[in-house]
């Protein structure tokens, strides 16, 4: 784990010499009668050149350049005088004209290319406007509008961001990691850009993904940007467009065969796991046969985990927790529909499942509060179709031989309390469907309300809006989204006058930066079930009061980082108990003394968070 950058560069770049000598770009003069001097003259001219080199250096990488808060003594003594403007600025203030150029943007892509040029060239004023709106600037790098992005990333490129991986470097992986210009990554995320959020195969373009979720590792946990690993495996696309599009970027040709793409897979984790032994793996958008088949094939040999399987159930189960608790309907009472039984909805179910039996329900009865529904209807054992292995755990068998084909069918059988979309369809949670939902909700008393998660991503395929869940439910809703809504204002002629209603935003943004920077830290060989399950919990009991107040089921964004730190905790600890973090005995026994605060602050210590001396 990296600490924050020093704010003296001397370890990076030596001062400039004191001139005792001058090189002029003609002549140099060495006195020559005397060894000794002659090698300190050698030695000074070198340091020199350096000096002058990093100078020129510094203000190209973007990991080092600070822009106008270079101090006058930085300056002067690492040559930068007269390359910038005068004045010295603090990052904020920099920041804070940043904001006004993005605010005076036209289109979220324009701002999120204004975005992306700071972040090629200051790192630290990209991390610290991040930071200060997360609010306002996660819907840039983050969905929605990444996923536009994703779809033109070819158009819109401009410079190498990834570690670029095709079908055709098969045998020479671990020779192409060596390039990777930064030590030791501690995070990786890796995407074959098979099922980009609700957008299908992108293909190469599915790369954007992996650099946005890694800038959030950063902004939303602290981990140092120079130690995250964005990676695209490009074993070729259906993406017509994409082939069809002369600027696109990938593989110019159909996916290969499934065999094919998981050799490719095995040769990525066996080398990344030799050259990179301590380096955290996360599976991002691959299409659910490969998210199932790799999360079962590398779990228990690499310490990896796939984001849309396991840090969205971790997350929808943190939001679950609070949502029953104000919903009136008792934990045991819940009765769960799922539109979508992918590998989002699979993977979420299976998360409440564990839940359910941790409270004390045998896995039976666990497993019968859940009915999934995809294209074909509801998912039973005898449906004519042949089920997705993913699928069949929860296949149920109580339909009586009886198939129900649409939404509002299954509604209308089941009578459930909550309604979860991870179906990638835009608006499939119609009037209908979210008056069934509440109907059924009240039918156990007028104060319930029904729980509704349309959970898509992006936007354009959310299942409803907030305003519509709002409207529809005559504000009773309890609701969280995938990709951001705005609050609502409604006056439903209750004698309450104009409410404003808070939507959530259950997006696994919540989990995986905590999950992955815990892990990191305990040093886990594994990431184990409870650590996944672990951080749900601590993000359940990370909302305080005043959130509680109006209804929120989950941190505000503007605290995720303050939430990430906590789920690192906690997940610490669980990677200890499950006997898979490599730190010290001695350690843990110190910590298991002091307490958590202790362990908060050794997390503290030890993230990055871009500060200058005129902050
Ligand atoms: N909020 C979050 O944190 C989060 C996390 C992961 C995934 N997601 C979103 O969930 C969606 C699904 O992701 P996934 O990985 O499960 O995809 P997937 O392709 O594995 O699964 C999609 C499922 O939806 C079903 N489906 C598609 N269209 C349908 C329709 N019209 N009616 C009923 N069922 C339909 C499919 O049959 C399949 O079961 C995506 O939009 C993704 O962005 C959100
Ligand atoms: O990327 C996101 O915003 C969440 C999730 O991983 C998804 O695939 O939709
Ligand atoms: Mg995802």
């Amino acid at each position: 784990m990296h600490c924050p950058r020093p704010l003296s560069l001397t370890q990076e770049y030596p001062p400039a010499p004191a001139l005792s000598l001058k090189a002029t770009s003609d002549s140099i003069a060495i006195p020559l009668d005397n060894d000794a001097l002659q090698q300190e003259a050698v030695k000074e001219i070198l340091e020199q050149g350096l000096a002058l080199f990093n100078a020129q250096h510094m203000m190209r990488a973007p990991f080092l350049n600070r822009g106008l808060s270079h101090t006058d003594e930085e300056r002067t003594t690492k040559n930068l005088t007269g390359l910038l403007p005068h004045v010295t600025e603090s990052l904020k203030t920099q920041a804070s004209r940043s904001m006004a150029m993005i605010e005076s943007r036209q289109t979220d892509i324009d701002r999120y290319l204004y975005l992306s040029s700071i972040k090629s060239y200051n790192v630290d004023l990209f991390y610290r406007l991040l930071m200060d709106n997360v609010r306002q600037l996660m819907p840039l790098v983050y969905t929605p509008t990444i996923g536009d992005v994703c779809l033109q990333y070819s158009a819109l490129y401009t410079r190498p961001e990834a570690l670029h991986i095709s079908i055709n470097h098969r045998g020479s992986i671990k020779e192409i990691l060596q390039n990777w210009p930064h030590e030791n990554p501690e995070i990786c995320v890796v995407t074959d850009g098979s099922r980009i959020l609700g957008l299908g195969d992108l293909g190469f373009n599915g790369v954007g993904i992996a650099v946005g979720k890694l800038a959030l590792y950063t902004a939303a946990a602290g981990i140092n940007p120079q130690k995250t690993l964005p990676v695209i495996l490009d074993t070729g696309t259906s993406n017509e467009k994409n082939l069809n599009d002369p600027h696109y970027l990938g593989l110019r040709q159909q996916r290969v065969s499934p065999i094919e793409q998981q050799a490719l897979a095995d040769e990525f984790m066996q080398a990344a796991h030799e050259t990179w032994p301590n380096m955290v793996i996360q599976f991002e958008d691959f299409e659910n046969t490969k998210a199932f088949g790799y999360l079962d094939r590398y779990r228990d040999q690499y310490t990896c985990f796939n984001d849309d399987i396991q840090g969205t159930g971790s997350v929808v189960l943190g939001g679950y927790i609070g949502a029953v608790d104000r919903s009136g309907v008792p934990l045991e009472e819940q009765r769960l529909v799922f539109m979508g039984a992918g590998s989002a909805g699979v993977g979420v179910a299976k998360q409440l499942v564990e839940y359910y039996v941790r409270q004390g329900l045998s896995e039976d009865e666990a497993r019968n509060k859940f009915w999934l529904v995809d294209t074909k209807g509801l998912v039973t054992a005898d449906r004519p179709d042949k089920l997705a292995e993913h699928k069949k755990y929860f296949a149920r068998t109580d339909n009586a031989g009886q198939q129900f084909k649409t939404l509002e069918e299954v509604i209308k059988y089941v009578k459930p309390s909550a309604l979860v979309g991870l179906a990638a369809t835009y608006g499939i949670f119609d009037e209908p469907v979210v008056r069934a939902l509440t109907a059924s909700v009240k039918l156990g008393g007028q104060d319930r309300r029904p729980i509704l998660f349309p959970l898509s991503n992006p936007l354009t395929k959310a299942e409803c809006t907030f305003e519509e869940a709002v409207k529809w439910t005559d504000g009773s809703v309890i609701f969280a989204s995938g990709s951001p809504f705005a609050e609502e204002q409604a006056d439903f002629g209750d004698g309450q006058g104009s409410v404003t209603y808070y939507p959530n935003q259950g997006n696994n943004v919540y989990v995986f930066p905590g999950l992955g920077l815990g892990t990191i830290l305990s040093k886990a060989s594994r990431v184990t079930d409870d650590m996944v399950y672990t951080a749900a919990v601590a993000l359940a009991d990370s909302v305080n009061k005043e959130e509680r107040e109006i209804g929120l089921i989950y941190p505000r964004i503007d605290r995720v980082r303050e939430t990430s730190i906590v789920i690192a905790r906690e997940v610490m600890k669980s990677a200890r108990r499950g006997g898979v973090s490599k730190l010290e005995d001695s350690q843990w026994k110190s910590w298991d003394q002091q307490g958590d605060s202790v362990l908060d602050a050794y997390i503290k210590d030890r993230v990055y968070d871009p500060l200058c001396s005129l902050c």
